[in-house]
């Protein structure tokens, strides 16, 4: 008996970064596209609980924890202890998504563990307690769960679905070295000691999605997170002035980074885009488009 659900990367269209709350999350304001990079997990019922990993020819196996620390793990705990029944289950996943590069691929991977393992097991756990234990996990991993163009707010893990009815073209670039969530936010704070309290709003990212013109999307992208991130990795400055030379309307810096993403006007765009960063010596250069669904069970 087996169960195999996809999840998508995601990319942060608005990224509004506020200061510091007691609690050491920030506040944020931010609009989550999910697009076409996915993981695959397949859960098997069996005795005991683990977790085995392939990963695309991008990604460094080493920097995904194969023991208890994986996330995948850790959902299946959560949810299990949720229900009031052991947590057991053989998880295979299969990543695309860049680890640590700033595309929520761990939570990608928990907000999948979360939907297989209630379907396996057939807990039938409601929405809001799987977006409850989502949030639990991880501040993205709601979004994961729900996928499409979606609006965060509180840390992240307050998830309201955007209207948006177009398919966007992205080229995203990973960075073998990851880079680290908490490290950005902690330069941000170096960076911004007088970051106001309130992130700066989504509005101009929710209006251009309206219009369905790319070149309005790509005026209104907007990512706090970009300035300490290029300034821990300048080469992700340069990276994002190649790209936009090669065609890009728009080059950003992904969440916290170190991938960076492009919008392109079109498919053709993105192709054209995606050659001259190759030809330019990036080995890895992703095409997506976006929105794309949440995790789903796919056979
Ligand atoms: C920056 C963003 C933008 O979508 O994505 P990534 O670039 O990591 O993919 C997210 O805020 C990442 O969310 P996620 O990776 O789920 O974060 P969590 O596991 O909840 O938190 C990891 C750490 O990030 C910091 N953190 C996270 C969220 C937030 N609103 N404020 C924070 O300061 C904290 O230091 C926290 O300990
Ligand atoms: N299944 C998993 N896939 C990827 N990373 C994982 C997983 N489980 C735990 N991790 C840890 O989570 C960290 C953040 O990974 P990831 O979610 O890919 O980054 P980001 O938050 O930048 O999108 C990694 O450095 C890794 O050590």
């Amino acid at each position: 008996m087996s169960i195999t659900v996809r999840a998508a990367a995601k990319i942060n269209l608005h990224l509004g970064v506020g200061r510091a709350r007691e609690d050491g999350f920030h506040p944020l304001d931010t609009v989550y596209q999910a697009i076409g990079i996915h993981d695959d997990l397949t859960l098997t019922a069996a005795d005991d609980l683990g977790v085995t990993t392939h990963v695309a020819a991008h990604i460094d196996p080493a920097a995904v924890p194969d023991g208890p620390d994986n996330i995948v793990l850790r959902a299946a705990r959560l949810l299990a202890g949720h229900a009031g029944v052991p947590a057991t289950g053989a998880f295979e996943v299969r990543k695309d998504i860049p680890v640590a590069g700033g595309m929520a691929g761990g939570s990608a991977d928990a907000a999948a563990a979360l939907v297989a393992y209630d379907r396996l097991r057939d807990l039938r756990t409601s929405d809001d307690d799987l977006l409850a234990l989502a949030a639990e996990l991880g501040s993205d991993i709601p979004f994961s769960l729900v996928g499409g163009t979606a609006r965060g707010t509180g840390r992240g893990e307050q998830v309201t679905p955007v209207e948006d009815p177009h398919s966007w073209w992205w080229v995203a670039v990973p960075t073998s070295d990851g880079l680290s969530t908490p490290a950005v936010y902690a330069h941000f704070d170096r960076l911004r000691p007088d970051a106001p309290v309130v992130p700066a709003p989504a509005e101009p990212v929710l209006a251009a999605l309206a219009t369905g013109e790319p070149l309005r999307l790509a005026r209104a992208l907007h990512n706090d997170l970009q300035e300490p991130a290029i300034d821990l990795r300048p080469e992700l400055g340069d990276l994002i002035a190649l790209g936009e030379a090669e065609g890009a309307l728009r080059g950003m810096v992904s969440g916290s980074g170190p991938t960076v993403v492009f919008l392109c006007d079109s498919a053709d765009g993105a192709r054209a885009t995606a050659a001259g960063l190759s030809g330019a010596g990036h080995g890895v250069v992703l095409t997506a488009t976006g929105p794309v669904a949440g995790a789903h069970v796919v056979a």
